[in-house]
């Protein structure tokens, strides 16, 4: 932070920077794995830094966690187990408890630090630990799944970057053990970067779960804070007839109005359109 603004520089979006400016530092630490920043902005609210990477705002963060949560539990029937790997900030299962099939609800994330702050700084995200459905396990997802087979109807990997404590939840052996751990007829998401900003990550990403799932498809959502203003998803499933891009359940309008703030049924289906240059790369 320099002269009362934070940068969010960083190589994997090189010459460019979203810049928010900084009322005051609430916390900073290094964890067992990453350097881990809070502060209170002028205009976007409590912001989670990790590794100088902005990881959610409280203005613009139920764009992502609810995006990454719908677009998957919508695509099921009928999800009552489901698995968050990552998701420290607790957004994605406040999310996930808004379905009422849920009857687990399990969170593996491998810093505690991230879970400690936000359950302090973030009451709108870590809401999501308070459920009687969820249970914490503090640990690395890719061991975590290594054991779990045939247990979960939907997996969330709610993932920092590439770059640093989340890189293994990028290749091709994580979505094989995420193929293991589901049900029949599971369903994941992914977080998926930016196809302005990492197109060849992700056409090399939804090759690798085009050769695990059947069905494997990009979706992304608008968010200002995150870098060039968006963020994408992989939406696989285990059942080849399955076609994650309409919601196989929906909620009524006024349903929708009062349980999300950005997804809705017709979102779910627009946000797998893409543009000419993205839809060439991912066919
Ligand atoms: N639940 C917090 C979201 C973490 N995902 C972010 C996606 C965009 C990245 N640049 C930083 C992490």
């Amino acid at each position: 932070i320099k002269d009362g603004w934070f940068r969010e520089i960083s190589d994997m979006w090189p010459g460019q920077a979203m810049i928010l400016k900084v009322n005051q530092v609430l916390h900073h630490e290094k964890s067992k794995y990453q350097d881990v920043l809070v502060f209170e902005s002028s205009d976007h609210g409590t912001v989670l830094v990790l590794d100088n990477v902005i990881q959610c705002t409280e203005r613009d963060e139920f764009s992502y966690q609810e995006m990454i949560t719908h677009l998957a539990m919508n695509s099921h029937p009928n999800p009552k187990s489901v698995l968050v790997i990552g998701g420290g900030d607790g957004g994605v299962l406040r999310e996930v408890v808004k379905h009422e099939s849920v009857e687990k609800a399990i969170l593996c994330d491998i810093d505690e630090a991230v879970i400690r702050v936000s359950k302090k700084y973030l009451p709108g995200m870590s809401i999501g630990y308070q459920h009687p459905n969820v249970d914490v396990h503090i640990g690395d997802g890719f061991k975590f799944l290594a054991d779990r087979k045939n247990e979960f109807d939907v997996i969330i990997t709610d993932s920092s970057d590439p770059e640093g404590p989340a890189e293994s939840l990028f290749q091709k052996p994580y979505f094989e053990l995420l193929y293991g751990a589901l049900k029949e007829g599971g369903v994941i998401t992914t977080q998926a970067e930016n196809q302005w900003l990492h197109l060849p990550l992700i056409t090399k990403l939804k090759k690798d779960c085009k050769e695990v799932f059947p069905v494997a498809e990009y979706a992304y959502t608008t968010i200002p804070t995150y870098p060039s203003g968006q963020i994408g998803f992989m939406v696989c499933c285990k059942d080849a007839n399955r076609d994650v891009k309409t919601p196989l359940r929906t909620w009524s309008p006024e349903e929708e109005d009062k349980l999300c703030k950005y997804y809705n049924k017709e979102i779910h289906k627009a946000s797998f359109i893409l543009p000419t240059f993205a839809r060439k790369a991912l066919k």
